[in-house]
Order: structure tokens, then sequence, then C-alpha cells
């Protein structure tokens, strides 16, 4: 018989069909308390979990008891109770990698339209503003040789670093927990603790993952002694920032401008005070929505319960040491 899994999130029909001939799949919409007693039994029998942005919680995993491996469709796993999952010899499996060049892209694509006002400038077009020449008032800031500085230099963080450096000639300055060689070799990055990354930056850059020690690590201190023409991107988690300081940092001309793709809340409450501050570029959280990458995404995902369901764990996996 086929194991039994739960599908929480739509897959494109070949997926859905390559995974249907490894398991018995239920799909259903959520992982909400409600849905979970609407398919208790098969929550019940699951041995699998596939999909992505729900929480997976101790309440959940109670009423999962036959579960062995989760598979989200994403490199970010702060939604998931790793203690629990551990606890429980329950694997969790992610797809870094795969979106590591689209992220990038985003990061880029932030920089510039913060530094040149694309998105505001383009909205003054439109509502016909452009009626003679422009003057200062529609000029932007140079990206090109000013200083990138990255806060997190991972996969993604390699990956702007070279688009910023070969595409853009800007000097990389950066933070991470260790000393990143391919970095500081390929691209001359220079490392420097957090105070003189903020600090000495042009563009300030975080890309890092959502954990209790990265909670706020952006806040009222850190924006007071960025430049005061510094532009803040933030395509990690949202909650590494802290977003009433980000407010009053943009208001009080502490900082220039932010370009957005993560927020405390998501999706971001259409009454948040960034949404009426023009110096902000505010995206709903796009890092690596491209129709390719969300396709390899999805594939990567599908391989990799197949994979733990059959205690394969070598690759991908978060929590090797919970295989059994
Ligand atoms: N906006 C999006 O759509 C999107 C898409 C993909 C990933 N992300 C986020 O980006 C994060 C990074 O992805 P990645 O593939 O580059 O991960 P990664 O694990 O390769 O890189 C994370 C980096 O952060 C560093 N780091 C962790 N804690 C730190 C701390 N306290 N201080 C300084 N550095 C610290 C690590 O040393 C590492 O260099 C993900 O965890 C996810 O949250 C967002």
């Amino acid at each position: 018989m086929k194991p039994s899994i739960i599908l929480y999130k739509a897959l494109p029909d070949v997926l859905q069909q390559r995974l249907e001939t490894h398991f018995s799949v239920t799909r259903v919409p959520d992982l909400k308390p409600e849905t979970v007693a609407q398919f208790a039994d098969a929550f019940a029998s699951a041995q699998g979990l596939l999909g992505s942005s729900e929480k997976v919680d101790q309440a959940l995993l109670e009423k999962m008891p036959q579960l062995r491996a989760t598979s989200t469709i994403s490199v970010g796993y702060d939604n998931f109770d790793v203690d629990a999952l551990n606890a429980r010899n329950i694997v969790l499996m992610h797809t870094p990698t795969v979106l590591t060049e689209t992220v990038a892209d985003t990061l880029m694509a932030l920089v510039l339209s913060s530094a040149r006002r694309v998105v505001e400038v383009a909205e003054r077009v439109k509502v016909g503003e452009w009626t003679s020449s422009i003057g200062p008032d529609w000029f932007g800031v140079d990206v090109h040789h000013k200083t990138l500085g990255i806060i997190g230099m991972g996969r993604i963080g390699l990956a702007l670093a070279q688009r910023a450096h070969f595409g853009f000639g800007m000097p990389i300055l950066y933070n991470a927990r260790r000393h990143h060689t391919e970095a500081e070799e390929r691209f001359q990055a220079r490392y420097g603790d957090l105070e003189t990354v903020l600090k000495e930056s042009d563009f300030v850059c975080v890309v890092l993952p959502l954990t209790e020690e990265t909670h706020h690590l952006i806040g009222e201190k850190q924006f007071a002694i960025m430049k005061k023409s510094a532009i803040f991107i933030n395509a990690g988690r949202g909650p590494v920032v802290d977003e009433t300081a980000l407010v009053e940092a943009l208001r009080n001309g502490e900082i220039l401008a932010a370009g957005l793709d993560v927020f405390e809340k998501e999706p971001l409450p259409i009454d948040s005070p960034l949404l009426s501050l023009p110096n902000v570029v505010a995206l709903p959280h796009i890092g690596s929505a491209t129709h390719e990458t969300r396709y390899n995404m999805a594939a990567c995902a599908v391989d990799n319960l197949i994979d733990a369901l059959n205690g394969k764990v070598e690759k991908n996996c978060v929590n090797p040491q919970a295989a059994r």
C-alpha cells in the first residue's frame, strides 16, 4: 500500500501526478484547525506533509501521529517548530539552491528601484505630472560603485554580491556568522562586524533567516548609525526588522529610502504606515516568484518528500539527525 500524505498547496498537474504515483494524496486547502478537524482521518494516518507558508507546530503534530517527513516549498523554515519535529524524529526537507539566483535578482531590483525611485516616478508619469523636462525633484541616487552591505552572506547573499560586484562595480562589505572565503576571493568582499556594515554601507541589504537571534536584529539603534543617505533593503524575513523603528527612521530622514519584500505581518495591512511613505518600495513577498523558479521549487519539494519517505536525507534536509 502507498504511504498517505497531506498536500496543502496547489501543484502543477504533472507534479501532482508524480506525487500520486508514490503516495495516496489528500489535498487540503490549508492547515487551519478547522481543516485538520474536517480531514481528521487523513491527518491521523499521513506519513508525509507537503506545502508552504503555513505554521507546522506542536498542536498540528499531535494530530499527525504517523508523520515521518515534512517538505516545504521554500528555503526558509521559520514557520516550523524544528525542536518538536526533532523530538518526534520527523525530518524537514526544504528547497535551497533552486531559488537562489531568482531571489538575488529581486534584491537587485529593490536596490535599483529604491535608488532610482522607479515606482514613484512611474506613478507620477501615469497621473500626468510629466509636463515639462524633469528637474531634481525627480532625480534618484547612483547605484554603481556605491558600497553594498550584505547582512547574512549565505547562498542568496553570495549571488547578490556577484551581481553587485561584476555588474555594478560595487565594493562589498558583509556580516555573517563566519567569514565567507568564496565571497572574499571572488568579489573582494570585506568582512565587518554588524556596526561597521551598518555605518559604512550605502545600501544595507538584509538576507537573514528568522531565528531567535535575528528577531528584531535591526531596530532603532541600528537605523541611527546608518548613513543618512543609506538605502535599506530587506528580503530575508520581516520580523528581523523592527518595522516601527523603520517607519520612524524613514520619516525622520535617518535613512533615505527602503526596499522591502518581507514584512512583520504578511500580507502587509493596507493601513501600514509604510504604504504612505513615498520613499518605500513594498513588494508582496515575490523573492522567488517567477514561473520557472516556483515550478522548480515545487518539483524539488516533491522529490524531497519521495526521498525522505525512502530514508534518503543526504540532500536538502534541515535536520538529518532526526532520520530514524
Ligand atoms: N524574500 C523571499 O522571497 C525569500 C526567498 C528565499 C529566502 N528568503 C530568506 O532568505 C534567507 C536566506 O536564504 P539563503 O538561502 O541565503 O540561506 P543561507 O543559510 O545560505 O544563508 C543565511 C546566512 O545568514 C547568516 N546568519 C544567520 N544568522 C545570523 C546572525 N545572527 N548574524 C549574522 N548572520 C547570520 C548565516 O551565517 C548565512 O550566511 C532564508 O532563510 C529566508 O528566510 C527570502
